[in-house]
């Protein structure tokens, strides 16, 4: 099978979910478009029940739209849905392998049900196994491997059958850091090696800064879209976060004598400022509370998920929000 597509990998034009949930309806995805160029590493972030979920399952056609389209690799998910599910590999968060198996064994089977010949799987199962470097581990259960290597085994399989567009719904939770950025290598790597699609979901705000295009999503829309980098420019603040005796009077003093609305994130009181550096003077004579540390930081994605979505990343995972320092900025 060719792993190439020419133009879009990926093309959703006015896509709709609506849930019946009792007696009500949850409008879960609002009409978005979006398009994945061939090759692309594609990020989808957004808060809990933004509708990523039920995005990339419309996208593997895993579950129907309500309305509107949406083409992976060439081919339409409704009406050509076997076509799409012969092109796309899956990793999503559930762990499915096999552990009484080996990860050899994992694989195989997966071969055998994209109906891949048997010499075709041995090559693909070597060059996978050694694209996640569990080549020397073949042989083992997959029940004496850690976290870490569960997931490159998960990762291998949905890479088996040579798939043009890999889906990843994150593929890195719960890794610890060093896992982490070993599993965005391989990722780095195979883009390197292949023309693979992939679209990817994730928590961390530091991994979305490997993708060539991130879009946000909020209330089962589109809040924006466009590369790391134009996401960052974009916000044009500083974000200047204090440590306080008193975040309330604080806050209200921001209000009142430099007119900016702050918000208290990740316990810390945090506004967004045009330069930062030049305001931090005026905090300490104007605020009349003690400080304990500033920190000022140029525009991350964090900002930016923040500035679109109201909530940091961490935030949103959390049960309630909180106040939106960037609030009326959009
Ligand atoms: N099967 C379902 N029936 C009814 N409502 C649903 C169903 N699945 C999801 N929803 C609702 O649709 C909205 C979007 O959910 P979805 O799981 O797609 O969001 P998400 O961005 O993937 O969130 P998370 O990061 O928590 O996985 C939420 O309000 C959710 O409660």
């Amino acid at each position: 099978m060719s792993n190439t597509v020419r133009g879009a990998a990926i093309e959703v034009a006015a896509l709709t979910k609506t849930y019946k949930s009792g007696d009500h309806q949850v409008e879960a995805v609002k009409g978005i478009d979006l398009r994945v160029e061939a090759g692309q590493t594609y990020g989808f972030l957004g808060p809990n029940g933004a509708g990523k979920s039920t995005t990339i399952e419309m996208l593997c056609t895993i579950r129907n739209p309500t309305s509107g389209s949406a083409r992976v690799a060439g081919y339409d998910v409704v009406t050509q849905r076997d076509q799409v599910r012969r092109r796309i590999g899956l990793v999503f968060q559930q762990q499915t392998l096999d552990l009484q198996l080996t990860a050899e064994q994992n694989l195989r089977f997966h071969a055998d049900l994209y109906g891949l010949g048997r010499a075709d799987a041995e090559r693909r199962i070597a060059e996978v196994l050694e694209m996640v470097a569990l080549a020397d581990r073949r042989s083992d259960v997959v029940m004496k491997f850690s976290g870490g290597m569960k997931r490159r085994l998960e990762i291998a399989r949905g890479l088996v059958h040579a798939p043009q567009v890999l889906f990843l719904d994150e593929p890195t939770i719960g890794l610890d850091p060093q896992t982490r950025a070993a599993i965005w290598d391989y990722l780095h790597d195979l883009r390197q090696r292949t023309e693979i699609t992939v679209f990817v979901t994730t928590h961390y705000m530091d991994e979305a800064e490997h993708c060539d295009r991130i879009a946000i999503m909020d209330h089962g829309e589109i809040a924006v879209e466009d590369t790391p980098e134009a996401l960052k420019s974009s916000i044009g603040t500083d974000r200047i976060a204090l440590r306080t005796d008193d975040d309330e009077l604080a806050i209200a003093r921001i209000r009142e004598r430099l007119g900016v609305e702050a918000g208290v994130h990740e316990g810390q009181v945090t506004i967004a400022v045009p330069e930062g550096a030049q305001v931090v003077p005026r905090l300490f004579t104007e605020l009349g509370v003690h400080i304990h540390s500033v920190t000022v930081t140029r525009p991350s994605l964090d900002d930016v998920f923040m500035t679109y979505t109201g909530r940091t990343i961490r935030d949103s995972e959390g049960p309630q929000g909180s106040v939106n320092p960037f609030a009326g900025r959009r």
